[in-house]
């Protein structure tokens, strides 16, 4: 007999957590469905353990800036005890206090793989059994992603690292190569080396960080070189060797170059997880993520019942921007009119390097694709007084795109020290289409790196 409940939620990451809480907040039943640890991906082997990992160094790179204090931080960094507070973020790798927020919310977990057996059914298999569940309202998908593997020869053999070895290593590798150039590969090859290990870098494409600004990728690049990550641009693994899977690893790079390793971090991409989803049960395709409308709902499939949001739908893989198509997707089952417009034009993200880089909205290039008339600003961070006092050889740079007609902000990427807290002002200026002329009038305070807006209009011609 099938147990009915008003909405059944596939995936208990965080956007499965808030699209449950959201729908369940508005008086509806809610059945929260997780193989696995309630908080997913995100909460043990993506963005809290990288942090974790990352912030040592951070602090340690700030200290160094700062006067006075430099001189007295010397030696590296502990990492037996940054594991510890990695285990420590990452509670242990168990769910006890996610599972009680949840039931706190008024979710009813079920644990067990689920797929969709038809039209507004859920199989859940678990280790005690199967359960239909019914969904008289709705059924959302968010089921997150998985890493991508390439076909390259030995590769799979060879037994890589991918995001979770990546995150929850109990050991410092002695020699770690990266495979990749985007955030995870920037952030832990960054992470890993601050740890002790010798890190290379092998990137496929010209740049790092190919989706930000063209600044961005030099810049950083150059940050990982100062770290003292070996890094090796327009280059990919042709072959991977491992015999047995174990020990010592040699990856062969298209330039000709031999590097041996420890361990090999495979950092290319994500898969959305929808391979043993029962997508085809509703007339969808497996293996391929849920193209959704602007409610979150699948498109192609009738009747609406059908939602998808988080990695699994494609459209942003940011643990935000899934909860915030979570919010929306839940108040649109209880009944509210949305239109997820965020996604398309003011997603903000950082990246936790040091320097970190933080963008919201369009790049340059993507404002031009997109037929817009822009023109660009650019500053350093320098030129301010509140950067100035982090400590010299503290820099960065700061970018808006304009659009002319509207006069309003569409895209802005800042770098520098603890930049992502910055983020925000702008990520308000893009998604309020706040004038210019009206933003003359939001004075940052003295002597804070904010000012960077000052200079920044001045440069635009206010
Ligand atoms: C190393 C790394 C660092 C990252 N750092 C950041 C960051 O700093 N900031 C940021 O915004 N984003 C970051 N991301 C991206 C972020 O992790 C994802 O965007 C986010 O986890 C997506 O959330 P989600 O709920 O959609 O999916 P997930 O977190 O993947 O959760 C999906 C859940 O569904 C469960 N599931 C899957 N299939 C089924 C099924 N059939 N039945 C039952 N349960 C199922 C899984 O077990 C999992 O618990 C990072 C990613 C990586 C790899
Ligand atoms: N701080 C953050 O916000 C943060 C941190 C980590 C991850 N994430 C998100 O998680 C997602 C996954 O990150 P990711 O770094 O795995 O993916 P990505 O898409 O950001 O980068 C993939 C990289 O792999 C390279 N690549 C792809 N296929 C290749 C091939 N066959 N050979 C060689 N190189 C190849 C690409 O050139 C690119 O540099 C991203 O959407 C990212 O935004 C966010």
């Amino acid at each position: 007999m099938a147990e009915t409940f008003d909405v059944v939620v596939i995936g208990g990451g965080p956007t499965g957590e808030n699209v449950g809480a959201r729908a369940a907040a508005a008086g509806l039943s809610v059945a929260l469905v997780e193989r696995e640890l309630l908080g997913g991906e995100c909460s043990y082997w993506a963005c809290i353990p990288s942090k974790a990992l990352l912030r040592p160094a951070e602090a340690q790179w700030l200290a160094r800036h700062a006067p006075g204090v430099g001189e007295t931080v010397k030696g590296a960094i502990d990492a037996r005890a940054v594991l510890e507070r990695r285990d420590a973020m990452v509670q242990g790798y168990k769910d006890d206090s996610q599972v009680k927020w949840a039931e706190g919310a008024k979710l009813t977990v079920v644990r067990g793989h689920g797929r969709l057996s038809g039209p507004r059914t859920v199989r859940v298999e678990g280790s005690g059994g199967a359960r239909e569940l019914m969904a008289r309202k709705a059924v959302v998908l968010a089921t997150g992603s998985r890493p991508r593997l390439p076909d390259v020869p030995g590769l799979k053999e060879a037994r890589p690292w991918d995001n979770r070895e990546g995150t929850a290593a109990k050991q410092v590798p002695r020699r770690l190569v990266v495979l990749g150039g985007g955030a995870v590969a920037v952030e832990l090859a960054q992470a890993w080396r601050s740890l002790g290990a010798e890190v290379t870098l092998a990137q496929r494409g010209r740049g790092l960080l190919s989706r930000f600004e063209p600044f961005v990728s030099q810049e950083v690049e150059q940050a990982l070189r100062d770290s003292g990550v070996t890094v090796r641009l327009g280059t990919q693994a042709t072959r991977v060797e491992r015999p047995g899977g174990r020990g010592e690893v040699t990856v062969t790079l298209s330039t000709g170059e031999v590097v041996r390793a420890d361990e090999l971090l495979v950092a290319m991409g994500r898969v959305a997880n929808t391979a043993e989803l029962g997508l085809e049960t509703v007339g969808l395709t497996p293996g391929k993520p849920v193209e959704v409308d602007d409610q979150l709902r699948a498109k192609s499939v009738e009747g609406g019942w059908l939602y998808a949001c988080g990695d699994v739908n494609g459209r942003n893989l940011l643990t935000h921007m899934g909860k915030y198509q979570a919010r929306l997707a839940g108040d649109h089952i209880a009944g509210k009119e949305v239109r997820a417009w965020a996604d398309a034009k003011a997603t903000p993200q950082v990246i936790f390097t040091h320097p970190q880089v933080a963008s919201v909205g369009l790049t340059e290039a993507q404002a031009r694709e997109r037929g817009l008339n822009v023109r660009t600003v650019l500053t350093s961070l320098g030129s301010v007084a509140g950067t100035s006092l982090l400590g010299p050889g503290l820099g960065g740079t700061a970018m808006l795109v304009v659009d002319e007609r509207r006069r309003v902000i569409v895209g802005a990427t800042f770098t520098g020290p603890g930049i992502g807290e910055l983020l925000h002002a702008a990520t308000i200026a893009v998604a309020g289409e706040v004038p210019l002329d009206t933003l003359w009038h939001a004075v940052p305070s003295f002597p804070t790196v904010s000012e960077v807006w000052l200079r920044l209009l001045e440069a635009y011609g206010l």
